[in-house]
């Protein structure tokens, strides 16, 4: 049985802005854009988890808003539980320690960039979202 993964990722925006994050080439999924964020360990709520990781990853603080979107994808080493939250910077500027590159695009730039298959969903409705808005 392939083992579940569970995840966290952070849309952080400013203005019409949004974070995106590059993984690194020699891991998983390796090159793909991501939202910044991880594993879930025992014991924490996903909102814990994600302040923990974009601390760890990005050395920001976050204030966490709303729920994105929760997707659930196999890919060949787990099945990956997903939930985004949109999120804004409270502290520091992101910089880049395990991602490759990162990049601030709007949300109808957010389609050309090669996105890690569980993140397509969230990608879909941050699209709509940010159109309804205009
Ligand atoms: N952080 C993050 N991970 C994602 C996203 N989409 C997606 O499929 N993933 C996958 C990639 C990883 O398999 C897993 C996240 O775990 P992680 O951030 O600890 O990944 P990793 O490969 O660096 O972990 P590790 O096992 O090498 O420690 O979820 C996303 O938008 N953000």
């Amino acid at each position: 049985m392939k083992k579940n993964i569970h995840v966290v990722g952070a849309v952080i925006t400013d203005n019409d802005k949004i974070l995106c994050a590059q993984r690194g080439t020699e891991k998983a999924l390796p090159g793909l854009w991501e939202f910044p964020g991880g594993k879930i360990e025992q014991n924490e709520s996903p909102q814990q988890a994600l302040q923990r990781e974009i601390q760890e990853e990005m050395h920001c603080e976050i204030e966490i808003g709303e729920q994105v979107e929760h997707t659930v994808y196999e890919y060949d080493f787990g099945i990956v539980h997903l939930t985004t939250f949109y999120c804004t910077l409270l502290k520091g500027e992101p910089v880049l320690t395990e991602h490759i590159a990162i990049k601030w695009l709007k949300s109808d730039e957010l389609e050309h960039l090669q996105w890690a298959p569980a993140d397509i969903p969230a990608i879909e409705k941050i699209a709509q979202t940010f159109v309804n808005q205009k």
